[in-house]
């Protein structure tokens, strides 16, 4: 496979903190990479970098070509546009180079795929959270990049839209586009991923992560932080809006799922991850 971007030895400090310490990373073409790690550890400051939004203090990001197409998704997608979709994405393609009626044919398909079509022609300020999503990734996709960086893109996406993006990100891949992603809805993405990294204290893990299958992550709702906290068998627990995630080892995962029955609360999810033990 041949290499499509390489970061090499990043480093980011932002005021007196240093975000990211001494990052590598190498993609190779057609591979899609995770970069996962809690909040604040620096992974969307990462994804700028690689998507070349962003600089960083010292270290190099060098593409394989200079002219490489890249789709940018950031973590928050400016809600305050004047433009309606429609305009929105025609006048970014037509920056990015595509010819009129193509882009006419693409943007009414990738509407139509994230059932966005009904609401084309209002204004982006105007529009929900997660449809604001859905323009921000149908303009990364739009020029077919060789390289899509992803920053959370499910957020606010329903189920139909975020089966929709995996889809279409298989079909990226498939082409040849390589994808370097980040979330924290981490089970959806687990048939996508070839290789997932790790950011802690400002570094990139270069061991893989633990096998899948070998953690399962839960989200429960209707428990709180005090009904889970002697329960030893978690590896991790996250609070997401109203519920629980709860991470913890396969073999325990049965024992964890009897006492949320029994404590009356409600399973929403189940599902495999792949997840670094410390
Ligand atoms: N432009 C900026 N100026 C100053 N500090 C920043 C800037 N961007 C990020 N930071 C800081 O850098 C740290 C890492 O932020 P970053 O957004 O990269 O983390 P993250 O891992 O993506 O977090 P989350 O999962 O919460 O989105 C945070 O402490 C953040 O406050």
């Amino acid at each position: 496979m041949n290499q499509l971007v390489e970061l090499k030895s990043i480093k980011k400090k932002y005021g007196k903190k240093t975000i990211l310490y001494d990052m590598s990373l190498r993609l190779e073409e057609k591979q899609v990479i995770a970069v996962l790690g809690g909040n604040g550890s620096g992974k969307s400051t990462f994804l700028r970098m690689a998507a070349g939004v962003e600089r960083p203090d010292s270290g190099q990001v060098v593409y394989a070509d200079k002219n490489i197409r890249i789709g940018y998704v950031p973590e928050r997608f400016p809600n305050y546009l004047r433009f309606t979709p429609n305009e929105y994405l025609h006048y970014t393609g037509r920056i990015g180079g595509i010819s009129e009626a193509e882009l006419k044919q693409r943007i009414s398909s990738l509407l139509h795929r994230f059932q966005l079509d009904k609401w084309s022609d209002r204004r982006i300020s105007t529009l929900s959270k997660g449809n604001i999503q859905k323009v921000g990734i149908i303009q990364a996709i739009l020029p077919q990049p060789e390289l899509l960086v992803l920053d959370e893109p499910l957020s606010g996406l329903d189920f139909s839209a975020q089966q929709e993006l995996l889809l279409i990100l298989d079909e990226l891949k498939e082409r040849g586009t390589s994808i370097l992603l980040t979330y924290h809805e981490a089970p959806i993405f687990e048939e996508v991923v070839d290789q997932a990294y790790y950011i802690k204290d400002g570094q990139l893990t270069e061991e893989k992560l633990v096998e899948k299958d070998a953690v399962k992550v839960i989200e429960v709702k209707g428990l709180t932080d005090i009904d889970v906290q002697e329960w030893n068998e978690l590896i991790n627990k996250e609070r997401r809006e109203n519920s629980l995630l709860l991470y913890v080892n396969s073999e325990n995962s049965d024992q964890i799922l009897s006492r949320i029955l029994e404590l009356q609360g409600s399973i929403e999810y189940v599902g495999n991850i792949d997840y670094k033990i410390e």
